[in-house]
């Protein structure tokens, strides 16, 4: 009887009569016998199916079959090497034979060999390859080649968290160190780099723990051991200020060439310009790097535009297009943490597994998110920061603020080269908003240091290309290509983007657009949404990996949150209360989180803190502005409200403002947030007359018609006890004739407004509410007729 080779074998569990086979050749004859083999080179998958096809299961199933038995089984092929063997090493074979044990891919892709080669040799390496190019493999496979460390440079906890649960699931010795971790855990790695023969072959940090004199006294000892094999910049753009995501941090990494000097260093990057590139090779001190640089084109993604002012729904279109892709994962970027709540309660509602996912909330949360998003538990995320996973789908709810930004994150589709989505939201009060926030922070930054002068110019022009891609005519994947010094025909495109497969629609859209402007302008509607954005401004998180204030303090950590009552009060505030399940153990949180925040500002007042949880002036602006969108959007889908937005969205936000300015910017800002999904989601006009103190009903002739009398009004609304010196302003404003949009106020403002509700209350309120409108819930078939339509 012959032998054959093979991998694995098994039998279904839900089909016993089925065998799966993988063996080293592509089939395997019935009368041969079955041996098990670790050391083969390749191996093809057979499936004995017993002459039926049915009831297979999916390969993918089958893959990781192989994959959990391949584990169990082997340890890691990585062995002490000298002389010849190492040479031999880093020769094509030994790595091609790594690659796919390791990571079961069939060879190497791009310029991944030649990058390891290099690094494995001794020599500095720049590595310019596209998102998804598989920049990781270029240190992964050196770590598994030699005894000793590579040592991962991250900007993102979550990526570090991402990268080293994958490579763990591979039986790869990975970790990170970030204040995610426990000392526990944290003291275990230390150990174990301290050791003469460490265990961990990748660890990845972020660049402020490289910063501290501390870790770099370690990193010098195992050098001296001859056990740091490399260091891996991920992300390198990162450390200059001409990218577009420059941390501050990655500038201390210059250093790294001084006190570890002959080891190699690896700079890689999806999103270098020329002059990046540069700076880069400068700032890292790279010693005669091999250069390596691959094209940007993601051939498998198809770019597409939705204009958001030619929409009847934004949100709705957005649900649509999620459904109709079917169960497919998806990322939906935004701007502001707000939003991401408002965005993913919407989704939820209509009947999208989704969640938000932004600092803002716990560490906790933020991990069960992840957790549930990994094993498909959730379908979509709606984030404001990177999330390492593959999608099928990238959305942009608002426009982001640069191309590599554009770039970095719809990259995130499509990594395994499956056909993908990039799928971006345009709408020209986002545009306005982001130059807002973008001249914002360039004055700030030029206040703060001469040296930044002319990067206001360059942050702007860099935005541009972004408004370009969207209002532009033409290829939007040339459009792409060519904002990173690229020069290639549209025919390299293949039909993969909205204007080049439909370019007359998207013509027209462009011309509606252009009209919509237009009328706007007209109608006196050109201020728009520029204070909504003043707690982006304030935190300036509006980037993939934002800049952090204090990271000059040497913080060792980067977007790690903390896990104070605050954020806890948040996120279950805000992006929690949606489900019904769990509400006690929600509310107990919430209890928690008070007892924290009076606590720690007991604390705090103590030790003369300023209290970073006060409400500006701004904040409070942002919120009145997001009340009177939202007034405004209800006015329009539910008909005449009867109200005076303008100064509705006063009255409103006074209210919350009276009633937990006092609790600070989280308590106050959630409850802005309510106020907000309300106007969003309630379907009566009468409703909301109600709540701000009118009535539909009431007889226009009843209303108080002289600004004089503005004054005894609002003194008697809410208004009236301790409303304090923000009300006394607005009235003065409203006396004053300041506030000019204010319209005459009806004689019901005279009325009590309706308490704002407890937290349990309001939980309570949201919960029923919820039923309440799960049953009313109208049919999607029913949302108004979109005018936009790509597909
Ligand atoms: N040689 C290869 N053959 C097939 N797949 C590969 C190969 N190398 C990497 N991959 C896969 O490509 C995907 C992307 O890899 P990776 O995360 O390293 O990309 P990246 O270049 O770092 O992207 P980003 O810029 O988004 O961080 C992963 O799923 C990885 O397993
Ligand atoms: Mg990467």
């Amino acid at each position: 009887m012959k032998k054959a080779k093979s991998l694995a074998i098994g039998r279904w569990i839900s089909r016993p009569d089925l065998k799966w086979v993988v063996s080293e050749r592509s089939e395997i004859h019935e009368d041969e016998e079955i041996v098990t083999s670790q050391d083969v080179e390749k191996f093809y998958i057979f499936i004995e199916t017993e002459g039926r096809q049915a009831g297979r299961p999916p390969i993918s199933t089958l893959l990781q079959n192989i994959w959990n038995w391949k584990m169990k089984k082997s340890p890691l092929p990585v062995q002490n090497l000298s002389g010849k063997e190492k040479q031999r090493s880093c020769g094509k074979e030994a790595l091609v034979k790594l690659l796919r044990w390791n990571f079961g891919h069939p060879d190497f892709r791009g310029n991944q060999l030649e990058a390891i080669q290099a690094v494995l040799s001794g020599r500095d390496c720049f590595c310019l390859m596209p998102t998804g190019g598989g920049k990781s493999m270029c240190f992964q496979i050196p770590a598994l080649a030699k005894t000793g460390i590579v040592l991962v440079i991250s900007p993102l906890i979550a990526l570090m968290e991402n990268q080293v649960t994958a490579l763990k699931e591979k039986g790869i010795a990975a970790d990170f160190l970030s204040s995610t971790q426990t000392s526990q855990l944290k003291n275990k790695i230390h150990e174990d780099l301290d050791s003469g023969q460490p265990t961990i072959r990748l660890l990845y940090v972020t660049p402020e723990l490289i910063a501290t004199s501390g870790f770099m006294s370690r990193l010098k000892r195992i050098h001296s051991r001859g056990l740091l094999n490399l260091i891996a910049v991920d992300e390198a753009h990162c450390i200059s200020s001409w990218g577009h995501d420059f941390r501050p941090s990655y500038r201390k990494l210059s250093s790294l060439r001084n006190h570890l000097q002959d080891v190699p260093i690896l700079a890689l990057t999806a999103t270098a310009v020329p002059k990046v590139q540069k700076d880069v090779i400068d700032s890292l001190n790279l010693q005669n790097p091999l250069v390596l640089k691959s094209s940007f084109n993601r051939s498998n993604i198809y770019y597409e535009v939705r204009y958001k002012d030619l929409l009847d729904d934004t949100y709705a279109d957005l649900c649509d297009v999620l459904k109709s892709a079917g169960d497919v994962c998806a990322i939906v970027y935004c701007l502001e943490r707000t939003t991401c709540d408002d965005l993913s309660t919407h989704l939820s509602k209509n009947g999208i597994s989704c969640a938000a996912y932004h600092a803002g909330l716990n560490n906790k949360l933020r991990s069960s998110v992840l957790d549930d998003w990994l094993c498909s538990k959730l379908q979509v995320v709606v984030a404001t920061v990177a999330f390492g996973k593959d999608v099928r789908i990238v959305c942009h709810f608002n426009i982001p603020k640069s191309m590599e930004a554009f770039y970095q994150e719809s990259g995130r589709a499509g990594r395994d080269q499956l056909p993908s989505r990039s799928l971006l939201y345009y709408g020209v009060d986002d545009r306005k908003r982001m130059e807002f926030i973008l001249s914002i922070a360039e004055n700030k930054k030029l206040q703060s240091s001469n040296s930044q002068q002319g990067s206001s110019k360059k942050s702007m022009s860099d935005f541009n290309l972004m408004v370009e891609y969207c209002e532009g005519y033409g290829c939007r994947r040339k459009k792409i290509l060519e904002s990173f010094g690229e020069q290639v025909s549209a025919s390299l495109c293949k039909k993969s983007c909205d204007a080049c497969k439909h370019p007359n629609l998207v013509t027209k859209y462009l011309e509606e657009l252009t009209a919509a402007i237009a009328v706007r302008q007209r109608h006196g509607f050109s201020k728009i949404l520029m204070s909504s954005s003043a707690d982006a401004i304030e935190n300036e998180r509006f980037s993939e990996f934002w800049n952090r204030d204090d990271e000059a303090s040497g913080s060792e950590e980067d977007i790690s949150d903390s896990d104070d009552g605050f954020e806890v009060a948040k996120s279950v505030s805000r992006s929690k209360f949606s489900k019904t399940s769990g509400i006690n153990e929600k509310m107990e949180l919430l209890q928690r989180a008070e007892e924290n925040y009076y606590q720690n500002k007991a604390h705090d007042k103590k030790a003369n803190k300023p209290d970073k949880n006060a409400i500006s002036t701004m904040l409070r602006e942002s919120s009145k502005q997001r009340l009177l969108d939202a007034l405004k959007q209800a006015h329009q889908r539910l008909g005449d409200l009867k109200v005076d937005c303008e100064a509705s969205s006063t009255i409103l936000e006074n209210e919350c403002f009276k009633k937990y300015g006092k609790s600070g910017k989280s308590f106050y800002y959630s409850q802005v947030a309510s106020r907000i999904r309300w106007l969003s989601t309630t379907s009566s006009a009468a409703e909301i007359a109600n709540q701000i103190g009118t009535s539909i009903t009431t007889s226009p002739s009843v209303n108080i018609t002289h600004k004089e009398e503005a004054s005894p009004i609002m003194a008697s609304t809410a208004l009236h006890d301790e409303g304090g010196k923000e009300e006394k302003e607005v009235i003065g404003e409203l006396q004053r004739g300041k506030i000019e949009s204010v319209k005459p106020l009806p004689l019901q403002m005279q009325t009590k407004l309706p308490p704002i509700p407890s937290f349990s209350q309001f939980v309570n309120r949201s919960k029923s509410k919820e039923i309440q409108q799960s049953e009313e819930k109208e049919p999607l078939s029913t949302l108004p007729k979109k005018r936009m339509r790509l597909q």
